[in-house]
């Protein structure tokens, strides 16, 4: 991108506009997990519709497990620095919204501020933990209620989505979980996310019990199977998110890096597979700062096998 044309601004209500014309669009959105802004630039760059940031992928990289620990403050902030660049729409994990509705109310408003498209909120009760673990909690239907109906009023942006998870499924049944669902969609949920299905069948059961737009969760190592985004389509699912799986992949990738270095004292046998030079510096878009100084981006670039 070195032409001289001016770049296009895409505000934050533009990308909230796109997004539910996506989501009213009946085709599935794929919103991959970002866990850096730079892998938000690599999802834009390979042609997807949006990025997801996942709390279990904040909340690990801080080498925390996953209940509860990160702060509003923590979340928004990478919400932000995720989101600000790219154009793609960027939904956030809001966990059970950081408090009681009043503190829901606060979260939905730095998530606005930070130039968020939308974010899920879920009913477990605090210490939550991964959706797909056994022995969850959740909190009682009016309590979670009074949560999405204080995230609705708190919005200042009408175009902000507000999704709402339950949980239910997997200690209540998935008859309780679609009856909570109905009760969120009641208070002002746009969207849910119904976490943890265990089959093809109960997932089209909750699309067929519901009008608004679905959400489906492709984490690995999961209750829910692993569908491909046909099988998705299929099933009527708006929007579909694999949270964790590129960070699974690049710790996966440091692990398998790490083992070779410390077995042949070299990386030699790594680089095949590492981002290349060229590549870091086309999603970081180095040249476009030559609009800044020429001086910047006047070298070639070595790439693969440089
Ligand atoms: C979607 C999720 O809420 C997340 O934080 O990414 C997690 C993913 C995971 O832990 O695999 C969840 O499903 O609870
Ligand atoms: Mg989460």
């Amino acid at each position: 991108m070195t032409n001289s044309e001016p770049k296009r601004y895409v505000s934050p209500t533009d990308k909230r506009r796109q997004f539910r014309a996506q989501l009213a669009s009946g085709q599935l959105i794929r919103f991959p997990g970002a866990f850096s802004p730079l892998v938000a630039r690599a999802v834009e760059d390979h042609g997807f519709e949006g990025v997801y940031v996942s709390g279990a992928v904040l909340s690990t990289d801080l080498a925390l497990p996953d209940i509860g620990l990160t702060t509003l403050t923590e979340v928004a902030l990478r919400g932000q620095q995720i989101a600000r660049v790219t154009d793609l729409p960027t939904i956030i994990d809001a966990d059970t919204g950081f408090g009681e509705p009043a503190n829901v109310a606060r979260t939905i408003n730095a998530f606005e501020e930070g130039g968020l498209a939308g974010c899920h909120l879920e009913d477990q009760v605090n210490p939550k933990r991964c959706g797909h673990l056994d022995n969850k909690q959740i909190v009682a239907t009016d309590e979670m209620v009074r949560k999405v109906r204080a995230a609705v009023k708190a919005r200042r942006d009408p175009s902000f989505v507000i999704c709402a998870r339950t949980d239910a499924r997997t200690s209540e049944g998935l008859d309780a979980a679609i009856e909570r669902a109905k009760a969120y969609v009641d208070a002002g949920a746009d969207m849910l996310f119904p976490e943890a299905l265990q089959t093809e069948e109960e997932m089209a059961a909750f699309r067929k019990a519901v009008d608004v737009p679905l959400l489906a969760n492709m984490t690995e190592f999961g209750k829910t199977p692993l569908l491909t985004t046909t099988q998705l389509e299929n099933l009527g699912y708006n929007l579909v998110i694999w949270p964790v799986t590129s960070w699974r992949s690049a710790m996966g990738a440091v692990d398998e890096l790490f083992d070779t270095l410390k077995a042949t004292g070299h990386q030699e046998p790594a680089v095949e597979r590492m981002q290349t030079r060229k590549r870091l510096y086309e999603l970081v878009r180095y040249s476009d700062y030559n609009e800044f100084d020429q001086a910047l981006f006047n070298f070639e670039v070595p790439g693969r096998n440089q």
